[in-house]
């Protein structure tokens, strides 16, 4: 399967098959990766010039515009909207609507307004049944099929017949190659993946690493058949963690921790998708125009899209641009924003509706706010909120530009300020910080900058979070009283392990269906020995090698009953309270008054146990213990006698302090502003080191 072929269509795949992951092995083979992408590139240059002169008459009007350009692969100001640049956003700050309006191509935008009844319907609902999943939500996306395949044709019809014929030889040859490999393999018997590979002065060589990874993989799909006589599972699995962190560049614990979640045939394919861009999306901003305008405006510019695929309604991939996508007339008039597919899923989830009240915990540079607030209509309110000020600049700069009048921007740590600032929301997104495993084939550094105290940090800052959420949720919304939690991260400690922590802190939530249909892979109901709520599998996982997406992760949870008023002394802690509480309290009424005392039952109708910790504010000692524990064991590993190391009655609080400066600083996104932070044990062996040192040097000196 070639890159193009692979970037073609982003609809759900067929489960993920040995065939699949074998093609994938081939497609990386040293240095092919490039020409396989140029050959692509040159193909699709074929395929459109061959487009433009069967659909002649019908685009005499494009082909103006269109035919002095070349195509280029897609450029842009930056991969994603995610990613973008504050300085961005502050250039955008003097664009106005009008200014934009004597640029080219604006006459066809000045039309939108006409289209009205052409704006795509691009609203979405709760599941009617939380407990059971919808059949579709996509099904009234084909309302709109007609018109834009229509326009799909025109501008890549040829894509098909010619390509398909060769794709098919492309298959065929793959597969034949393939087949060849596999003998040669298995022909000697047993592969001696164990033989030293390495010469000395030189670097290993990549071709020879890479065909020992495959190797070694295949065994372990098959260790009785063809592992060696005394050699255990775990050797090899050792040896290919070794190769895969030479090969791919990720530090021991991260490949052992991603290689874990998957069988290991198919942690070959993530790393391997980890090593290719994904398709370049961007979503239509209803707000300003519609999906079939939008896409027309671009092919007049020469940019080569299609519709990103069944499952949305406003996403359009693009496959070539002639000009940067971050600096059309469209892009700062606000018809688009960049996003990356997989960043629609959790607001398409959450389902904002008109004249809700929502808040945005993390909001930041603003995709998720942008589109609630175009699903919302601009009616209603979105209150948007970032703990990070430049950041908060760049989501400020998107809902200018995406003309977003019902939003309200905010700068404060949602750890602490929500419910206490504002409550009794009608939906909450929660589009938590984390280590971003899930984009790694965007910011390679988390191969090697992301640890074990990372892993530990993060989803603790997660859970206090999600925490903060639940208690912002209103139970009593006439509409709503939803809330989604997500991540671009593929760890079970940053997903599943979250959402399983809060199911016990806060028994007035269930995890109900996200109405994603069958996009994605369900969530773990168990990992390594945990089990989980069965409901954990009614939560989303995505993942670049099966949907060619950003991995993700969505859970959507409904809250059945209030979140009792916090005992003053958690306040401080994690606040907690319904709208309605707090109102009463602020006017002075009673509690007992206000609150809904309502019992919170289980599904089979009998009384929850309370008991270890349900409605507790959020546990700061519970983690500082767990912090240190793994620190415990971390040094035990390396074989350091943790007593001598650590300062046992200071740990917990140095822990948990570090904790907070780490969940501050170190999230994917805001790698820039990260610090280098010394875990106490490393910094207490350094001393250490330190003060040898300094003894050996006075014996010298003696
Ligand atoms: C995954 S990004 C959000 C992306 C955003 N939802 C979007 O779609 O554009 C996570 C954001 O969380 C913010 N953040 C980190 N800690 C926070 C906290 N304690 N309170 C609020 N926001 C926080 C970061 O500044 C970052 O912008």
């Amino acid at each position: 399967m070639g890159k193009g072929r692979r970037m073609k269509k982003q609809g759900p795949p067929a489960p993920l098959d040995e065939s699949k992951i074998t093609t994938a092995f081939k497609k990386r083979k040293a240095g092919d990766s490039e020409s396989a992408s140029k050959v692509t590139a040159v193909k699709k240059r074929r395929r459109s010039d061959a487009d433009e002169e069967e659909a002649a008459p019908k685009k005499s009007a494009l082909k103006k515009s269109k035919s002095n350009e070349k195509k280029k692969p897609v450029p842009m100001d930056s991969d994603s909207e995610d990613d973008m640049d504050d300085d961005e956003f502050d250039d955008l700050d003097g664009i106005s609507e009008g200014s934009v309006d004597s640029q080219e191509g604006i006459g066809r935008l000045s039309d939108l307004e006409d289209d009205e009844d052409e704006v795509d319907d691009d609203s979405v609902m709760d599941s009617d049944d939380d407990d059971h999943p919808r059949e579709t939500m996509f099904s009234d996306d084909e309302d709109l099929s007609d018109a834009e395949e229509k326009l799909t044709a025109a501008n890549i019809e040829g894509l098909s017949r010619k390509l398909d014929a060769e794709k098919k030889l492309e298959e065929e040859e793959a597969e034949q190659e393939m087949q060849d490999a596999m003998q040669t393999n298995i022909a000697g018997d047993r592969p001696d993946v164990f033989a030293d590979q390495t010469q000395p002065g030189l670097a290993p060589d990549l071709q020879l690493l890479r065909q020992r990874i495959t190797d070694t993989i295949r065994i372990l799909g098959d260790l009785k058949g063809l592992g060696q006589p005394g050699k255990s599972r775990a050797d090899y699995v050792d040896l290919v963690l070794d190769d895969i962190c030479t090969y791919y560049g990720y530090t021991r614990y991260l490949a052992e921790k991603l290689f874990n979640l998957f069988t290991p045939m198919e942690a070959f394919a993530f790393f391997e998708a980890n090593e290719t861009p994904r398709p370049v999306v961007i979503r239509t901003n209803t707000l300003r125009t519609n999906r079939r305008s939008l896409a027309q405006a671009l092919i007049n510019r020469g940019v080569v899209l299609e519709p990103v695929g069944k499952w949305s309604k406003v996403g359009l991939q693009v496959f070539e641009s002639a000009v940067p996508l971050g600096a059309t007339p469209e892009y700062l008039a606000g018809h688009y924003i960049l996003q990356a597919a997989s960043s629609f899923l959790p607001v398409m989830a959450l389902a904002p509706q008109p004249n809700e009240r929502v808040l945005d915990m993390a909001a930041a540079p603003g995709g998720k706010t942008t589109y609630m607030s175009a699903l919302m209509r601009n009616t209603g309110c979105v209150i948007a909120n970032d703990a990070s000020k430049p950041r908060a600049k760049g989501l400020i700069g998107n809902i200018h530009r995406l003309g977003c009048k019902n939003t309200i921007v905010t700068n404060l740590d949602a750890r602490t300020a929500f419910p206490k600032a504002l409550g009794g929301f009608d939906r909450v997104l929660l589009d938590a910080p984390c280590t971003g495993t899930g984009v790694i084939s965007k910011d390679a550094g988390v191969k090697t900058s992301k640890n074990e105290r990372d892993f530990l940090a993060i989803p603790h800052m997660q859970r206090q979070l999600l925490l903060a959420a639940i208690d912002s949720v209103d139970h009593s919304s006439k509409t709503g009283g939803y809330l989604v939690y997500s991540t671009c991260s593929v760890t079970v400690e940053e997903n599943e392990a979250v959402v399983q922590y809060v199911l016990r802190k806060r028994p007035n939530v269930k995890i109900v269906d996200t109405g994603l249909g069958d996009f994605g892979s369900p969530g773990f109901t168990s990992y390594m020995g945990k089990k989980f709520d069965a409901k954990m599998a009614l939560t989303r996982r995505y993942f670049p090698h099966r949907e060619n997406v950003d991995g993700f992760y969505v859970c959507k949870l409904k809250k059945t009953g209030p979140t009792p008023v916090a005992k003053p002394s958690d306040d401080d802690k994690t606040s907690t309270g319904s709208r309605p509480a707090r109102r009463a309290s602020a006017q002075g009424a009673t509690t007992d008054e206000e609150i809904d005392k309502t019992p919170i039952l289980n599904e089979d109708g009998t009384a929850p146990n309370l008991e270890g910790g349900a409605f507790g504010p959020f546990e700061e000692d519970e983690d500082a213990e767990r912090i240190a524990r793994a620190e415990r064991n971390r040094l035990r590993r390396k074989g350091i006698n943790p007593k001598g190391v650590l300062n046992k009655p200071k740990k917990a609080a140095k822990g948990q302090a570090q904790l907070n400066e780490t969940a501050d600083s170190n999230t994917a996104q805001e790698k820039t502003e990260e610090k280098e932070e010394k875990p106490v044990a490393e910094k207490t062996e350094k001393k250490e080191k330190k003060e040898k040192k300094e003894k050996k040097a006075k014996k010298a000196v003696k």
